[in-house]
């Protein structure tokens, strides 16, 4: 049975199956020099029928004629802009048959897109049997005549002349030149015709691409923020069921209800925004954490005596440097109660001679130095391994031991300067000890990672660095100083953008080891309820490097350019009173 196709449009199977008939040299041969061509299209109807669809001869033509101009507008449009193409689906086809055939002007052609369109519109009434008409003679050749054409659409005032059999085929006349005496208009010519150009076409289509791209781009965005939401939802819930079993834990060990400076109870701690970095969960918004800084810091109160809110050791200061222990020491000690220094001898005087405040012990380069300094470890409270210890085989092997007997004893363990060199030589001396925070420059941290990771680092994702480090280092905590903080403890991250100022001057990255020495014994202190469950770690190193920064920008806020480390330590108290 054949599929009564008549009056609806074209499928791409019958359109093909049309060209393939068209398109045969028979065909093309009877067309060709032929004006009369109502025979060739009844043949072609007949054999698309032969093939199961059922078309007039009419409609094939008129088909034909639409996909010679889609043709011919798209040839055009390559000329143009190369994108043009799409706008003929059977442009390989056309190509195919219609390269041979007498050149046609593609402008012209598209010029009489109204007639075409009119004629895909089923209104077309004039017969190929009138053989003289206008659309014949166009059809015949392959070619039209323009000129008549170009009349038609802007409905000229005067009659407009259409060749005549007797004209034969192929005969072309313009309308400026002709001599034939006015005719009836034909019929289509009475319709309103767009006159649209190519350049006007090629806009709308060009105008309609990019509105469908924005509304891509609109719906993809819409389906982003839908996600993070959801994320931020799912992350949230988890952190407050951390929070809930935090306090759980809590009320196991001390009945103590949680406690801010304010009084108030610990701030839920919402994530605003977290992504994935393999399997773990980055935390970015370090805004949701400071109030947990602000949780662990223990309340000013006249029932504690000196050295209770903490007591920190610096091991550091040799000959060659004393400053960098100093500066440590002091940060440290504007924060808490410093205890001591162990320094070697000769850098020992230099060092008190720098404040009276300061407890300094000339043991580093001692036989007996682990012996010395174990006296006094189970009183401390946190180490700070590394400022100014110099690369002295003897020193270094001096802070290796102490750092295990710091370990032993569960204190935490800053490592800094030439204690990160020892650890790139030993990586095993720390690894796994998650109380230890590692505190590395972009210098330090290349070295260190290149010792555990085996890989140079990927200059181009920090982040990924600073998490495949920690995670190498069995999650200790790492801080990687620069521009940004970037603190991970291989589970989580925390970028610290705090603004500090754009003057670096050496010690700085002794005042935050310093203070991360005083701040790591508080939120080790503290319970996981005052934490919101994070790792004290990271919420010990975010206080320190915000402080540092703050420090940094109040002191440049004064001094610009002469801004010294001296000149930082001045300002740890304000800044901390501004941010805590
Ligand atoms: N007043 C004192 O007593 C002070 C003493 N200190 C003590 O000095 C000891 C050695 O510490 P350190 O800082 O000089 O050695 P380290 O970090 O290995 O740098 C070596 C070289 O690496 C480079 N470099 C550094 N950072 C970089 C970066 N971000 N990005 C790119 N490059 C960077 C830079 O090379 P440059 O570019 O200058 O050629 C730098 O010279 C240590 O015990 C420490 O505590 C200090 O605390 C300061 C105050
Ligand atoms: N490019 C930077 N822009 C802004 N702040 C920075 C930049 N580099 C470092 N800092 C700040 O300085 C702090 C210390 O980092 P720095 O790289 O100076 O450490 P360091 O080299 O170990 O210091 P030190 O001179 O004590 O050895 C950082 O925590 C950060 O606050």
């Amino acid at each position: 049975m054949l599929a009564n196709t008549r009056g609806f449009l074209w499928s791409d199977v019958e359109t093909r199956a049309l060209l393939d008939i068209w398109g045969e040299q028979d065909v093309q041969t009877a067309l060709d020099g032929n004006f009369r061509n109502s025979h060739v299209y009844r043949d072609v109807a007949c054999r698309l029928g032969e093939m199961g669809f059922d078309r007039t001869p009419e409609q094939c033509r008129i088909r034909v004629k639409g996909l010679k101009r889609q043709y011919y507008q798209a040839k055009e449009g390559i000329k143009k802009n190369g994108h043009y193409r799409k706008i003929c689906k059977f442009y390989d086809e056309m190509e195919g048959i219609l390269s041979n055939r007498p050149h046609v002007d593609p402008q012209d052609m598209i010029d009489s897109v109204a007639v075409g369109d009119e004629a895909l519109d089923g209104t077309e009434e004039e017969a190929e049997g009138i053989g003289h008409s206008h659309e014949a003679y166009m059809e015949s050749t392959g070619e039209c005549s323009y000129a008549e054409h170009t009349v038609k659409l802007e409905s000229p005032p005067f009659p407009i002349p259409v060749p005549s059999s007797s004209n034969g085929a192929g005969q072309r006349q313009s309308n400026t030149q002709t001599k034939t005496p006015p005719m009836a208009r034909p019929k289509r010519s009475k319709k309103r015709y767009t006159n649209l150009s190519l350049d006007k076409l090629m806009e709308k289509f060009l105008e309609q691409s990019m509105e469908a791209e924005e509304n891509f781009y609109k719906y993809e965005e819409q389906r982003l923020k839908v996600e993070d939401r959801r994320r931020e939802a799912e992350h949230s819930r988890e952190l407050q069921m951390l929070q809930v079993l935090g306090q759980m834990f809590a009320g196991i060990a001390s009945p103590a209800q949680p406690r801010t400076q304010t009084g108030s109870s610990a701030p839920l701690l919402v994530i605003e925004r977290a992504f994935t970095l393999s399997n773990l969960q980055a935390v970015r918004n370090m805004e949701n954490i400071i109030p947990l800084v602000r949780n662990i810091i223990p309340p000013l109160t006249s029932k504690k005596h000196k050295g209770q809110d903490g007591r920190v050791g610096i091991i550091g200061g040799c000959q060659e440097y004393t400053g960098a222990p100093y500066f440590a020491a002091v940060s440290a000690l504007k924060v808490v109660y410093l205890f001591s220094v162990f320094c070697t001898k000769d850098a020992a005087a230099v060092i008190k001679s720098y404040s009276p405040e300061l407890i300094v012990h000339p043991v580093l380069d001692s036989p007996n130095a682990v012996e010395e300094v174990e006296k006094w470890l189970s009183r401390l409270h946190t180490v700070v391994v590394g400022p100014g210890l110099g690369r002295d085989d003897r020193l270094l092997g001096n802070a290796k031991a102490i750092i295990e007997k710091s370990k032993a004893l569960g204190i935490p363990v800053i490592v800094d300067a030439d204690g990160l060199w020892l650890i790139a030589q030993q990586p095993s001396i720390i690894q796994g000890y998650q109380r230890a925070i590692l505190t590395p420059n972009y210098m330090e941290f290349s070295q260190l990672y290149e010792a555990v990771c085996r890989d140079s680092v990927d200059s181009s994702d920090n982040q990924r660095n600073v998490v495949r480090l920690s995670q190498a280092m069995g999650n200790v905590t790492i801080v990687q100083k620069g521009e940004k903080d970037i603190i991970s403890d291989g589970d989580k991250v925390i970028v610290c953008s705090h603004e500090g100022s754009s003057r670096r001057c050496g010690g700085q990255g002794d005042l935050l080891s310093g203070s991360l020495g005083a701040l790591a014994h508080w939120a080790f202190m503290s319970g996981p309820e005052k934490t919101n469950g994070l790792n004290p770690s990271l919420v010990a190193a975010l206080g320190a490097c915000t402080l540092t920064r703050q420090c940094n920008h109040q002191a440049f806020h004064k001094h610009g350019r002469s801004t010294t480390t001296t000149d930082m330590i001045a300002e740890v108290g304000p800044a901390f009173k501004k941010l805590f």
